[in-house]
């Protein structure tokens, strides 16, 4: 059981209007005491601590010394806001995290007005900044907006096109730059070596006199400011070449935990006029809790946890992760096939690539958090005769739609989209749900896209990419564990286009794309005992869809039931096409289609969700049922 703090100042402050209040001398244990509610907190929900714990003082010194949520504040990808919940009037319910009916993992519009932009996909701050700092201008309102966005965050393509438009903002828009030289992983490229490099720059005196002359070009406060303090003085002479080509002024490397640093170089920025500004915040990912500072991820994402020990709840044994088993079949095709190489977007652990990594250094690139430059690039190696498996979540892949359909569908190169994360995924809620992969590919000409129904289908269909020379193909597969079924001694090629019957029935047919085979044949259980036999089958391809069994199907059954963990627009769709080209609508047929509601749903545990969803076994049931006009005993409904 962990403890509760005892947290005597904090207890006092519900809004950044109460800290405000406080003295600046006040604000070192303020921070102590929100540092420790924060590791308490996320000691019993789970969730992103490392980054929170980095941002502490940060946060602390941005809601003091700015007037929020008048002068905006916006937290790039959101994982990192758990101590500006805490502060924001949002303690109360700080231990429901990520639960169900609780707070989000991000911030989120609808849950307060400290929140002006929500988040969970990186590097998207700087432009909401930018269009809140230039509403402001045009209605001619006071209010700054501040983006904070992280060093991994800002390897994104996104944010150097929004700091290419940034002078009309003026004065409005402040960008911190949270450099903790850590992404998920440890960061990667030339801007990681560039930040490192300004970081560390030496020495400082021979530097004073050129920081001077940089300094003087500011606005009065902040040149006061300069000459005051050293390690700021070192930054301007060493740093900021970049941001400044960009047209900010760049301020820094200041240290993000040292409060006496940041608030005058805050206060000053605050109220200097200097036209967009960029602050170079120094600071330890899971900064303040030793167990987090130790691990070498400093604790990105955790389990719940032993607040003393700092040990997480260890996930009772169960089957391998479909994570895992992509893995070990990429390394095995890898080994067989030396064009095969391995794309992450800043994701090597979450999408098992790190493995991969390890067996094969030269064919592994992690691209930092760049998916569209993922691709592009995936497909350039493709067209050099290379085989490219780009392993990138589902809902992280949204961003990178134009190049999977202009420069790899169209020139219809043999780039392997490895699509983790496919369905709906829990606590992280909408923002990380996969949902829409199988609609935005299957509509691409091409384009070959699978779905795994339990762990030994996802070998098969690593090895049917593998070998899937014609052109692009996707194989999409779940956040969690397989299904605990036997793992194939050697894979199999899966005829392209081909799904399979995994139980035979007369009565009714459900055509399942996915990991609902496990519901669908769940549901065939209890149809087969209300006395409607039920076929179930496999479709394996959303596309191209297996057009003969499934017009069988749809002809020898009462009823045929589609589901799958996608969107309107997706399987159902397709099979509701055929089934119109095919005249099969005109008679009569009895079909309906299941998928996830046209609503984005809150964070909860996926089977909740799915629950929700009405993608479960007693749905599926349910919806045969009434369709045949039964009761629930299966008994036919009078007229
Ligand atoms: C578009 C997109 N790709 C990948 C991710 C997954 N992701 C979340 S946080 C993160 C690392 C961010 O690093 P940084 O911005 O430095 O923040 P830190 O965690 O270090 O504070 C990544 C890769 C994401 N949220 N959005
Ligand atoms: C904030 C973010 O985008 C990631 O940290 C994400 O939460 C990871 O999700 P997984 O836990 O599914 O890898
Ligand atoms: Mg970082």
């Amino acid at each position: 059981m962990n403890d509760r703090p005892v947290t005597p100042l904090l207890d006092t402050v519900s809004t950044p209007e109460d800290l405000r209040r406080l003295k600046p001398a006040d604000l070192r244990q303020l921070a102590d005491e929100l540092r420790a509610e924060m590791i308490s907190a996320v000691s019993v929900t789970g969730g992103h601590l490392g980054a929170g714990l980095g941002v502490v003082e940060l946060t602390v010194a941005l809601h003091y010394v700015f007037d929020t949520p008048r002068d905006v504040l916006i937290w790039d990808v959101g994982h990192q806001a758990y101590p500006h919940k805490i502060l924001t009037g949002r303690r109360d319910r700080i231990r429901t995290l990520r639960q169900g009916g609780g707070l989000s993992g991000f911030t989120k519009r609808s849950e307060s007005e400290y929140d002006p932009f929500g988040a969970a996909h990186s590097s998207t701050s700087i432009s909401a900044a930018l269009g809140f700092a230039v509403a402001n201008k045009l209605a001619n309102k006071d209010g700054r907006a501040i983006a904070v966005i992280g060093d991994g965050a800002m390897s994104a393509g996104m944010a150097y096109e929004a700091m290419n438009n940034a002078k009309q903002a003026g004065n409005r828009l402040i960008v911190i730059l949270n450099d903790n030289d850590m992404s998920i992983a440890p960061p990667v490229g030339a801007l990681s070596a560039y930040l490192a490099k300004i970081v560390s720059s030496r020495p400082f005196l021979s530097m004073r006199g050129f920081a001077k002359r940089v300094a003087q070009k500011l606005p009065r406060p902040i040149h006061d400011f300069a000459k005051r303090s050293e390690e700021y003085a070192r930054g301007m002479a060493t740093g900021g070449t970049l941001f400044e080509e960009l047209g900010f002024y760049y301020v820094g490397p200041v240290d993000g935990h040292n409060l006496d640093h940041l608030l005058p170089v805050l206060e000053n920025v605050r109220d200097g006029d200097h036209g967009p500004i960029l602050i170079h915040v120094v600071t330890n990912k899971g900064k303040g809790y030793a167990p987090a500072e130790a691990a070498a991820d400093k604790y990105h994402g955790v389990q719940k946890f032993d607040v003393v020990s700092g040990v997480q709840a260890k996930a009772p044994p169960g089957p391998p992760s479909y994570t895992g088993v992509f893995a070990d079949a990429l390394v095995a095709e890898a080994k067989r096939d030396d064009r095969i190489c391995a794309i992450t977007a800043a994701m090597p652990s979450g999408t098992g690539l790190d493995k991969f990594g390890k067996a094969f250094p030269e064919r592994s690139f992690d691209v930092g958090i760049a998916e569209q430059h993922a691709v592009t690039f995936a497909a350039g190696l493709a067209a050099q005769g290379y085989r490219p498996f780009c392993a990138i979540y589902s809902t992280f892949l949204q961003r990178a739609y134009d190049q999977v359909v202009h420069d790899v569908a169209i020139q219809n190169l043999p780039v392997r989209f490895a699509i983790d994360r496919a369905g709906l995924v829990g606590a992280d809620g909408s923002t990380h749900a996969g949902s829409f992969d199988v609609t935005y590919l299957a509509t691409l000409p091409n384009m070959v896209v699978m779905a795994a129904a339990d762990e030994a289908e996802l070998v098969h269909m690593v090895h049917t990419a593998a070998v899937h020379d014609s052109g692009p193909i996707a194989l999409r597969y779940p956040r969690g564990n397989g299904v605990g079924i036997a793992l194939p001694a050697a894979p199999e090629r899966l005829e392209i286009g081909k799904g399979r019957i995994v139980r035979e029935g007369k009565t009714v047919a459900i055509l399942s794309l996915g990991t609902r085979l496990g519901e669908a044949q769940r549901a065939a259980d209890q149809l087969d005992a209300l006395g409607l036999s039920t076929t179930v089958a496999d479709l394996r391809f959303a596309k191209p869809l297996d057009e003969a069994m499934i017009q069988t199907l749809l002809t020898s059954h009462e009823v045929a039931v589609t589901i799958e963990e996608g969107a309107i627009g997706g399987l159902g769709a397709h099979v509701l096409t055929l089934a119109s080209d095919l005249g099969l609508i005109d008679g009569g047929l009895k079909l309906r289609t299941m998928r996830l509601p046209d609503a984005f749903q809150e964070h909860d545990k996926p089977e909740k969700q799915y629950a929700e969803a009405g993608l479960d076994a007693e749905s599926i049931v349910a919806t045969v049922l009434a369709a045949l006009h039964r009761n629930s005993k299966g008994l036919e409904e009078s007229a």
